[in-house]
C-alpha cells in the first residue's frame, strides 16, 4: 500500500459528491447544512486537488526517475489568477463538479466567486510567468517554477473621491487550499556578515562567508496541471521564517517586542510584493527578497533534488535556470559561491558550469527599469557575492580589452560595475555576461535590445542574443474565460485548438459565412451582457448594451499613454456637446479602463483621478447619454480581465513606439475577437503582420520616427498651439469642466502634457483620432467588422504561450 498508486476518487458525480462531503465534514469539520460559503469553497477546492494528486505524485516520481533536464523558472512574480476554474478545466471535471454541487443544493458559480486570486505579481511579467508554467505542464516539460510566497500580494485598489487608495491584499486570510507546505525541505539562508580567506596547505586560497544573521526558507508547493494530459508540474514558492522561535528569556525579562523582533524581521522578507513595475526603489528589503528566493531555489535543486552523488560539473545537463528579468540575477554569484566555496570547484570550472546554467529574459526598454544595486548595499548584505561579482567583471573586462585593444571607453561602458552616479552593479550586464542566452520578448524589442540597450554586448557576442515573442495560455484566456466562443470554435473546427492553437487557421473560411458571423456576434453580445451584469453588481456601473466596447486595461504608466485615450474621450464628448457632431453621426461607444498605479508614482495617480473625473461628468451628462460612457472598475486583476476581454470590440494598444517590450493583453484581445487600434510597438507589429493590415487600426509614429522627432527637439506646447482639435480638448480639461471648475486639480496632468509629454501623446494625437474615425466607420458595418474579428482569431494562433515555449526549448534551453 505504501508505495502503491494513489487512490483517486471516482470521476463521477457520485464520487465527487462523496469526496466533497468528506472534505466538508472531516476537512472543514462542519455539516453541509451548517457550512458557510467559504467552508464549501475550501471543501470543493480540496476535492478537486484530490483528483489531481495522483497525477502530481506520479509526475514527480517520473521526473525523479527519468533524471531529465529540467527548466528552473526563476521569477519574483507569478500572477496566477483563480485556481479552481483552471483545475476543473485541466481535469475535465467542470460538468461533474457543477452537477455534484447542484446535488448538494449549491450553485458552483457562487463558490468560484469565493476564491481570492493570488496576486503575486504586478502585471505583464508576472502573468507571463503563469502562462509559461501552464504551457510547460501541458507540453509535459520537466519544470520547477521558483518564486516567493508573499503574504500580501499586489494591493487591492479602491477609489475614494476618484483617487486610487491601496488596501492590503490579505489573500491568505480565508485559507489557501491550493498550497502544500513542505517543512522537510526548509533551507537556511544567510545575510550580512563578512568573508574570511584561508590558504590551504597546497597554497590554494579558500574563502568562506560568515553571515551574521539567517532566516529559514519554507517552501509551499502549488500544482501546475497540464491540460488533460496527466501531468502536474510544481510551483515552489518560498516563505521566510525566523530560525529561532521567539526568545523566551528576553520575553520573561519583559521586553516582549524584542523577544519577537527576530521573528518579525525574518518574516518581513516575504511579507509583501513590491508594487512597482518599472522604477525600482532600490530598497534593501527588495534585494533581501531577491537573494532569499534565489538562494532557497539553488540550494533546493542542488541539495534536495539532485542525487546526493551527482557530479555538479554536469549540472547544465540537468537544469537551465531562466532568469525572468533582472530580479533573480543574484543567482549567478550564488551558484559560483556554492561551486567554489562549498563544492571546492576551481574558479574556471565553476564559471564554465555557471555560464551554461543561466539564460536571461529582458522585459523592458525603460532604462530606469533596469535594476542596479549599490556596491555599498551589496557589500553589506552579500559581501561574498560582491567579491565574486568583482572577479567575474575583472575577467570579463580582460576579454573586452582583448577583443577591443585600447578602447578603455568601451571597457568603462561595458563594466558590470557602474562608477556613476554611485558605484553600483548593473544586474542586466551581469546577466548578459554570465547568461548563455539573452532574449527580448518581441521582435522589435529584441532588435532594440541589440541596437540600443545592450549594443556593446551584441557586438561582442552576437550569437548570444535571440528573440522569443511572448504568448498567452489559450486554456485560461480562451477556453476558460470565453466558454461561448470556445463552444463555437469546437463545434466548428473540433477541440484540438486548445493545445494546438495554430488550428485556429481552419476558422478562416468561416469569416465569409454569414451564419457563422451571426453566431460570432451572438457570442460577443452574450459576453457583453455577462460583463455588464458583473459591473453592475461589482462597481454599480450601468452600461449601454448596444455601444461599441472600447477597452484599455494594463498598468498605469505614461509610456502606455492612457492620457491619449482620455484626450480622445474628451474630444468625442466636446464634439457632441458643442454640436459639432450630431448624435446620429456618432457611433455609440463605451470606454472601459482598468489600471493600477504604483503607489509612489504620483503622476500616474493623477491620471487615474482625471480619468475618473471625466467619467463622472460624461456619464452624468444627458447630452451624451447612450452615445458615450466611460467606466473605470477598480482593482483590475486577472479575474476581471477574464470577464472584460471576451466582451471587448476594440483593444487599445497605444504605447509610444519603442517603449512597450511586447504586451500580452494585445494577444488576449485578438484571440477573443476584438480588433486592435495600436502603434507599431512591441508585439503589435507581429499581430498586425499576422492578422493583416486591413484587420488592424494602425496609427502613430514608428520607433525610428520617434527617435528622429526627439532628436529634432520635441516641444509639446507647439503641437498644442498648432492643432485646433487638440487645443480645444486640452482647454476643456484645463478649464476644470470635469473637476467642478477646479483647475488646480487637473494641473499636474495638463502641465505635464504641455511642458513634458515625455511619451509624445500630443505628437500622435491627430493620427490617433484619424484612426479612431476609421474605427467608427468600420463598426458601422457589422458584417465587415465581424469578418475582421473572425480573421483576428483565426490568425492569432502564433500567440499561444505553447509556441513561446517551443521557441525557448529550441533557441535557449536545448542549445
Ligand atoms: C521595480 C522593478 C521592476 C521593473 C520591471 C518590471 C517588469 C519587467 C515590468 C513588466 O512587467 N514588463 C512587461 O513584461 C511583459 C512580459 O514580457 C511585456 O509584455 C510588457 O511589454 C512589459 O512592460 C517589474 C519590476
Amino acid at each position: 500500500l505504501a508505495s502503491g498508486p494513489v487512490v483517486q476518487p471516482a470521476p463521477t458525480v457520485d464520487g465527487f459528491v462523496e469526496t466533497f462531503l468528506g472534505e466538508l465534514n472531516y476537512g472543514q469539520g462542519t455539516l453541509l447544512s451548517q457550512s458557510t460559503l467559504n467552508d464549501q469553497y475550501l471543501a470543493l477546492a480540496r476535492t478537486v486537488r484530490r483528483y489531481l494528486m495522483a497525477d502530481w505524485l506520479e509526475t514527480g516520481a517520473r521526473r525523479r526517475h527519468a533524471q531529465q533536464k529540467t527548466v528552473g523558472y526563476l521569477s519574483a512574480e507569478y500572477l496566477l489568477g483563480r485556481q479552481l476554474g483552471n483545475n476543473l478545466l485541466a481535469t475535465n471535471l467542470q460538468d461533474v463538479a457543477e452537477e455534484a454541487m447542484r446535488r448538494c443544493g449549491i450553485d458552483i458559480a457562487t463558490l468560484r466567486a469565493q476564491e481570492v486570486e493570488p496576486g503575486l505579481g504586478n502585471g505583464g511579467l508576472g502573468r507571463l510567468a503563469a502562462c509559461f508554467v501552464d504551457s510547460l505542464a501541458t507540453m509535459d516539460v520537466p519544470t520547477i517554477g521558483y518564486g516567493i510566497r508573499y503574504e500580501y500580494g499586489i494591493f487591492r485598489q479602491t477609489f475614494e473621491d476618484d483617487r486610487q487608495v491601496e488596501l492590503p491584499d490579505s489573500w491568505l486570510s480565508l485559507g489557501s487550499p491550493w498550497e502544500f507546505p513542505h517543512p522537510e525541505r526548509q533551507v537556511l539562508v544567510g545575510f550580512g556578515g563578512s568573508t574570511e580567506t584561508s590558504t590551504a596547505a597546497d597554497g590554494t586560497q579558500h574563502t568562506r562567508w560568515v553571515p551574521d544573521w539567517t532566516v529559514l526558507g519554507m517552501p509551499y508547493h502549488y500544482m501546475v496541471p497540464g491540460f488533460r494530459n496527466g501531468v502536474v508540474n510544481t510551483l515552489r514558492l518560498w516563505s521566510a521564517r525566523a530560525t529561532h522561535a521567539f526568545d523566551l528569556q528576553i520575553f520573561n525579562a519583559g521586553d516582549y517586542t524584542q523577544a519577537v523582533r527576530a521573528q518579525t524581521f525574518a518574516e518581513n522578507i516575504s511579507k509583501v510584493l513590491y508594487p512597482e513595475d518599472s522604477t525600482p526603489q532600490g530598497k534593501e528589503l527588495r534585494l533581501q527578497q531577491q537573494y532569499f528566493f534565489v538562494a532557497c531555489s539553488l540550494h533546493d535543486f542542488i541539495d534536495n533534488t539532485l542525487p546526493a552523488d551527482f557530479d555538479l560539473h554536469r549540472l547544465p545537463e540537468r537544469i537551465v535556470f531562466q532568469l525572468n528579468d533582472t530580479h533573480p540575477v543574484i543567482a549567478i554569484p550564488e551558484l559560483m559561491r556554492i561551486l567554489v566555496d562549498r563544492k571546492g570547484f576551481a574558479w574556471d570550472e565553476a564559471w564554465e558550469v555557471t555560464q551554461r546554467c543561466f539564460a536571461y529574459t529582458c522585459h523592458t526598454l525603460l532604462p530606469e527599469a533596469l535594476e542596479v544595486w549599490s556596491v555599498e548595499l551589496l557589500g553589506r548584505l552579500l559581501p561574498r557575492h560582491l567579491e565574486i561579482i568583482y572577479r567575474i567583471n575583472e575577467e570579463f573586462l580582460e576579454q573586452v580589452r582583448e577583443a577591443f585593444p585600447g578602447d578603455e571607453m568601451r571597457v568603462r561602458r561595458m563594466s558590470v560595475i557602474a562608477e556613476h552616479p554611485e558605484r553600483s552593479v548593473r544586474m542586466a550586464y551581469l546577466a548578459t555576461v554570465a547568461g548563455a542566452k539573452v532574449n527580448g520578448v518581441a521582435e522589435l524589442h529584441s532588435q532594440l535590445l541589440r541596437d540600443k540597450v545592450l549594443p556593446d554586448f551584441s557586438q561582442l557576442w552576437p550569437e548570444k542574443f535571440t528573440n522569443v515573442t511572448n504568448g498567452v495560455t489559450p486554456r485560461r484566456f480562451v477556453r476558460l474565460a470565453n466558454r461561448r466562443l470556445s463552444e463555437l470554435l469546437t463545434d466548428t473546427i473540433g477541440e484540438g485548438w486548445v493545445t494546438d492553437l495554430d488550428r485556429l487557421r481552419e476558422l478562416e473560411p468561416y469569416a465569409d459565412d454569414a451564419s457563422f458571423r451571426e453566431e460570432f456576434r451572438r457570442v460577443k453580445r452574450e459576453n457583453k451582457e455577462r460583463l455588464y451584469r458583473l459591473l453592475a453588481v461589482r462597481d454599480g456601473l450601468r452600461l449601454p448594451q448596444e455601444a461599441m466596447l472600447d477597452v484599455m486595461v494594463k498598468r498605469l504608466h505614461e509610456y502606455k499613454r492612457q492620457t491619449l485615450k482620455l484626450l480622445h474621450i474628451v474630444s468625442l464628448y466636446d464634439d457632441l456637446v458643442s454640436g459639432r457632431v450630431a448624435p446620429e453621426e456618432m457611433t455609440p461607444r463605451t470606454v472601459v479602463f482598468g489600471a493600477k498605479a504604483a503607489p509612489g508614482y504620483h503622476l500616474a495617480k493623477e491620471i487615474i483621478f482625471l480619468v475618473n473625473s471625466v467619467a463622472g461628468v460624461v456619464n452624468a451628462d444627458p447630452r451624451v447619454q447612450g452615445l458615450l460612457s466611460v467606466a473605470f472598475p477598480a482593482n483590475y486583476n486577472v479575474t476581471l480581465a477574464e470577464k472584460l476581454i471576451p466582451a471587448a470590440d476594440l483593444s487599445e494598444q497605444i504605447s509610444l513606439a519603442g517603449k512597450e517590450a511586447s504586451g500580452t493583453g494585445n494577444m488576449k484581445f485578438a484571440l477573443n475577437g476584438a480588433l486592435t487600434i495600436g502603434t507599431d510597438d512591441g508585439a503589435n507589429v507581429e499581430i498586425r503582420r499576422l492578422v493583416g493590415d486591413e484587420n488592424f487600426f494602425l496609427f502613430g509614429m514608428t520607433e525610428p520616427e520617434v527617435e528622429r522627432r526627439r532628436a529634432a527637439g520635441y516641444t509639446p506646447a507647439e503641437v498644442y498651439e498648432t492643432t485646433p482639435a487638440l487645443r480645444r480638448t486640452i482647454d476643456l480639461v484645463a478649464s476644470g469642466h470635469f473637476t467642478g471648475g477646479d483647475r488646480q486639480a487637473v494641473a499636474p496632468v495638463v502641465d505635464n502634457l504641455l511642458h513634458e509629454d515625455a511619451f509624445m501623446a500630443l505628437a500622435d494625437f491627430s493620427s490617433y483620432l484619424e484612426a479612431q474615425s476609421r474605427v467608427d466607420a468600420a463598426y458601422a458595418d457589422p458584417e465587415a467588422w465581424t469578418r475582421s474579428a473572425i480573421l483576428n482569431v483565426a490568425r492569432s494562433g502564433f500567440f499561444s504561450s505553447d509556441r513561446s515555449m517551443r521557441d525557448y526549448l529550441e533557441r535557449i534551453w536545448h542549445s
